[in-house]
């Protein structure tokens, strides 16, 4: 199934800080010159984090915002595939001269997260040893994530987020950024994410780690160098139909195929209905785009996170939050229900009411309801 192993992203240079007059959309490097220090114990040394940006950092450098993305998302938020983006901009039409970001007016800087493998570092890049992580990799939380962030903060001279963005996962970072950090993020837009992962997306999460590890070709995560451009594919695609399925609802999917076989196949002499193909397409398109060690590590940094954690719970933790912040979730998310925004709203000081993204697409709505998000964005920054 598999053709484009992830493994494949070229490795970049040494550093590649962002410079005045860098053209937009460009891919850049930050390697952090120290160990990073990991919540769980120990430490990652050499971690790059590659990111994007689009428009101008003021002289005052106070109009910076920072986009976090998604479980596969990735540092393109915006722009057209090309050589370094095999998919096009998973936000198109947020970014841009008269946009919700617009970048007239703001300089918008997206990190591909760590442990990630698009570009930053991950169980698929190189250690000092010249070998591949691994299986070898650390485990993350999201703070350890939040924290890398913060030295690319650091290196581009960014004292104060004038805003951070964040959907599912990238909402959880960007809780963490306004409970670590309050006095660096001005506003926040969190959507469709929680204070804490709950018992069911562990295990929902649970499922999916355990059809990649059993995965006869997953070798402990020690796949890259042990069989270059095989690795656990059948059992990364499991995962991502079962997610799939998650981050739709159920009307969705009965409106949209029902019971429909797909084309000519007969579901009773081996043929699919069309769902099963549509959760097929997925599968292949997720194996050809993502590494499945990044998928475990990521996945398992979403299980870790509770913004609560050492912070004498989640609504002291949220009482730490000074942004001026909307919260919004989908009204059809089954995956982190509304309930779990409403907690949010309820608990940050600065936060107006509980928003609703209408939608009928499930939790995936944050990412296709570019509209209404953009809607919150002008809100928040108006
Ligand atoms: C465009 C990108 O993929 S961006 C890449 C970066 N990815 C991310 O950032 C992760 C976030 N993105 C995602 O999770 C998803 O891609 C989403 C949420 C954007 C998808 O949302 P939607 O636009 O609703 O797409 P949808 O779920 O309807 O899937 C459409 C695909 O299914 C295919 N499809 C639809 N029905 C069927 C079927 N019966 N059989 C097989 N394939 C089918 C379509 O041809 C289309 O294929 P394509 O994506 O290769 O063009
Ligand atoms: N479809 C999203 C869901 C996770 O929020 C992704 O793949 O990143």
């Amino acid at each position: 199934m598999n053709t484009v192993p992830a493994t494949e992203v070229p490795l970049p240079p040494a550093s590649g800080a962002w410079q005045e007059g860098d053209p937009p959309g460009r891919r850049q490097w930050h390697v952090r010159e120290k160990p990073l220090s990991l919540e769980a114990g120990g430490e990652l040394p050499g971690v790059r984090l590659a990111y994007e940006t689009w428009g101008r950092l003021t002289p005052d450098r106070s109009n910076a915002v920072l986009v976090l993305h998604a479980l596969t998302g990735d540092s393109h938020v915006t722009g057209p595939a090309g050589p370094g983006h095999p998919t096009p901009g998973w936000w198109e039409g947020l970014i841009g001269p008269g946009r919700a970001l617009d970048t007239d007016r703001w300089f918008v800087v997206a990190p591909n997260v760590m442990g990630g493998c698009q570009g930053s570092t991950g169980p698929s890049s190189l250690r000092p040893d010249g070998r591949r992580w691994g299986g070898a990799f650390p485990h993350l939380t999201q703070r350890d994530q939040v924290a890398a962030e913060t030295d690319l903060a650091d290196a581009l001279r960014i004292g104060r987020w004038a805003l951070v963005i964040g959907g599912s996962m990238g909402g959880m970072r960007a809780l963490e950024w306004a409970v670590s950090h309050p006095e660096r993020t001005e506003a926040l837009l969190l959507l469709a994410s929680p204070a804490a992962a709950s018992a069911e997306q562990i295990a929902w999460a649970n499922i999916q780690l355990h059809a990649i590890r059993s995965d006869p070709h997953w070798h402990g995560g020690d796949y890259h160098d042990a069989a270059p451009g095989r690795g656990p594919h059948a059992g990364l695609g499991l995962a991502r139909r079962l997610a799939h399925v998650t981050y739709r609802s159920e009307p969705e999917l009965q409106t949209r195929f029902g019971r429909a076989p797909q084309g000519a196949e007969n579901p009773w002499h081996g043929g699919r209905y069309q769902v099963e193909s549509y959760l097929d397409h997925h599968a292949a398109k997720l194996v050809r785009r993502f590494d499945a060690g990044s998928y475990t590590v990521l996945t398992e940094a979403m299980n870790s996170h509770d913004v609560g954690r050492d912070r004498g719970g989640t609504k002291a933790a949220l009482r730490r939050v000074t942004a001026r912040t909307l919260v919004a979730g989908v009204d059809s998310d089954r995956l982190y229900p509304l309930s779990q925004q409403a907690e949010l709203a309820a608990g940050i000081p600065g936060a107006d009411r509980l928003r609703v993204i209408d939608s009928s697409y499930g939790h995936d709505g944050f990412l296709i309801e570019t509209g209404q998000v953009a809607a919150l964005v002008r809100e928040l920054t108006r």
